[in-house]
């Protein structure tokens, strides 16, 4: 348990002059903590005089908005914003002409193309001339670089490259450790990303490198950054990266505070970078160190269940009244939502760990025969393709239901992937009028065969986009040949209500529901996230804090399912947990 003081409310803060760090538990209130401190400050500090203002760092824009939104008062003196966002706009843009010649004496970064920050999705072009670049550099070790034969794999793994600090030296490498088939010695990976950055393309992981080449090159910007900004303070903070960290140690050694706040038991972006240390051992001369108590939003047999499943902080719930128990689920899914009908929790909303099964769940939930929808991924052998055939006719069973927005965004989604170098507009233009085309009849009837390949060559001819991968023969060929375009549409399933209701744990960070379907595909699952989730949810992988993420969602009811049961589980969980145990296995 952490000794350190409770906060019950913002008043409490020793100082509005002191660095501090907030632990905050799961529907501990963060955000309205924080704005209330946001208050605070415009109110009392005599720092801010008439120019400067306060940073406040969220993880999502969505989160930035939603803290714009609330504050009031002097809304321009308080920046929210991304870390990424932040630093373009007070490190990258105004110093970017700091960026000097590489070794070769060319620019590092064409500064005058330099137009924002963008995700980094792998150009073909771009890996081919690195390609070239490596036969140049003729070394043996770059021999197994197989593009485009290993396109799909090597393309992943340069969309996972980073910037890592070691030892106060920067590296470029991948997160998720290291990968085999792509080239990563001898510093071959900064070629890799020069190419990019000659055409002034920035993305947003080189906004942190960039950042640090300034600030280390040009340590009159920090102080510049500190007299504009005597305060920072970032949520979310178990899931930030060591190079921000950095920075924030940066920023904090002079004149601005800095306020922290996380919890250690909801860091759920290890792929992206974070590191739970980072958080653990975060510490500032003077810093003061707080605790949340309160859960505000779940029932007290959720907070306690809540509780048992990690022993650093122990929450009080703020409601008094629940009263019902916690539930397992036993049983296939089907089976579990069924009962979810029976009884009339109508608005439970369905957690799941995967993409996929949030697929297989919407399509098991729908009255439509989904059997070909299951062949079609089982047969197809490249699933950027699959993705894109999917989302098309889902975007086209969209507009059947007047739902413009959501056919639209279905139809950009996958030609945004292939086609990054494409404006908006002429992604949205493009999008119209896949949609306009899969209203006429002829089309409907076409076979996936020839409506794939129409829109292949459109875009290859258009705008030299390889779209997706032409048809090599096979399983997902024939399929292709033998289906026709409404068939395949007949199957996919776009209820908007359901599709809300089931979600990824990710997508649900930061929301709350009043009844959650949390889904276990395994028992092994169970016990280790459940049953044995203190011990592991300190580990360096995310798995035991996303669960424990997924069920602190819940306010009024939360059901677990998982597929097999004994008798022995029964006992345990009724005599130890005070869970209650449904047997759906005879239902089904
Ligand atoms: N002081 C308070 N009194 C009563 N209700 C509160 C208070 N603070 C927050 N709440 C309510 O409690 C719920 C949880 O708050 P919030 O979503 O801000 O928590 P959080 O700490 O961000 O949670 P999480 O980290 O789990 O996303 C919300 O419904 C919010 O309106």
């Amino acid at each position: 348990m952490i000794d350190i003081n409770s906060l019950p409310n913002v008043s409490q803060l020793q100082s509005i002059e002191s660095h501090f760090r907030v632990f905050a538990g799961p529907g501990s209130g963060k955000t309205k903590w924080l704005i209330e401190h946001l208050h605070r400050l415009l109110k009392e500090s005599k720092r801010l005089g008439l120019t400067k203002k306060i940073a406040c760092i969220t993880y999502t824009s969505v989160a930035a908005d939603e803290i714009q939104s609330r504050l009031k008062g002097d809304k321009n003196r308080v920046d929210v914003s991304t870390i990424h966002s932040f630093l373009y706009f007070n490190v990258i843009k105004p110093f970017a002409h700091l960026i000097e010649k590489d070794k070769n004496g060319d620019p590092l970064f064409n500064i005058a193309e330099l137009n924002g920050h963008q995700e980094n999705i792998p150009h073909s072009d771009k890996i081919r001339r690195w390609q070239k670049t490596l036969e140049e550099l003729n070394n043996k070790s770059y021999n197994h670089f197989n593009y485009p034969d290993n396109a799909l794999k090597i393309r992943k793994t340069l969309a996972k490259i980073d910037y890592f600090l070691n030892e106060g030296k920067i590296e470029v490498g991948f997160r998720n450790g290291n990968k085999a088939g792509v080239p990563r010695e001898n510093g071959v990976l900064w070629e890799y990303k020069k190419k990019y950055w000659s055409e002034g393309i920035l993305h947003h992981e080189d906004v942190l490198f960039f950042t640090w080449y300034i600030l280390t090159k040009s340590p009159r910007v920090v102080e510049f950054i500190r007299s504009k900004y005597p305060y920072l303070f970032i949520d979310e903070f178990q899931d930030t990266t060591s190079l921000q960290t950095w920075f924030v140690y940066k920023l904090a050694q002079k004149e601005t505070k800095v306020g922290v706040i996380g919890d250690v038991a909801q860091s759920i972006y290890k792929f992206a970078g974070a590191k739970l240390p980072d958080f653990e051992n975060f510490l500032l001369p003077g810093m003061n160190s707080y605790k949340l108590e309160y859960n505000y939003r779940s029932t007290p047999n959720i907070v306690h269940f809540l509780n048992r499943l990690r022993t650093d902080i122990r929450q009080i719930p703020f409601q008094t009244t629940s009263q019902e128990p916690v539930r397992i689920l036993v049983g296939t899914i089907h089976a579990a939502i069924q009962w979810l009908e029976k009884s009339q929790y109508l608005d439970t909303v369905i957690l799941t760990q995967k993409n996929r099964d949030v697929e297989l769940i919407k399509q098991a939930h729908s009255s439509t025969d989904m059997s070909l929808l299951h062949q079609f991924y089982a047969d197809e052998s490249d699933p950027k393709r699959a993705q894109l055939v999917h989302q098309v006719l889902a975007g086209s069973n969209y507009y059947k239901k007047k739902n413009r927005k959501e056919a639209l965004n279905s139809v950009i989604r996958p030609l945004k992937k292939s086609c990054s170098k494409l404006p908006k507009l002429t992604l949205r233009r493009e999008a119209i009028m896949i949609l306009g085309n899969l209203e006429n009849e002829t089309i409907q009837s076409l076979t996936l065969f020839d409506y794939y390949n129409n829109i292949y060559q459109y875009f290859d001819k258009k705008y030299q986009i390889k779209i997706g991968a032409k048809f090599k023969g096979g399983k997902g060929e024939k399929f292709y040949q033998k289906n026709t375009v409404r068939t395949l549409q007949s199957c996919i399933a776009v209820d908007t209500r359901s599709e809300e209701k089931i979600r990824t744990i990710h997508s649900s960070k930061g929301t709350e529901f009043t009844n959650v379907l949390v889904h276990l595909s395994t028992n092994i699952q169970f016990m280790n996230y459940v049953i044995d989730c203190s011990t592991r949810l300190s580990n360096p992988s995310d798995e035991a804090r996303m669960f424990y993420v997924a069920f602190s969602r819940a306010k009024q009811r939360l059901f677990i399912n998982i597929p097999i049961g004994s008798e022995q589980l029964k006992q345990n969980l009724l005599q130890n947990w005070q869970l209650e145990y449904i047997d759906l296995s005879t239902d089904c």
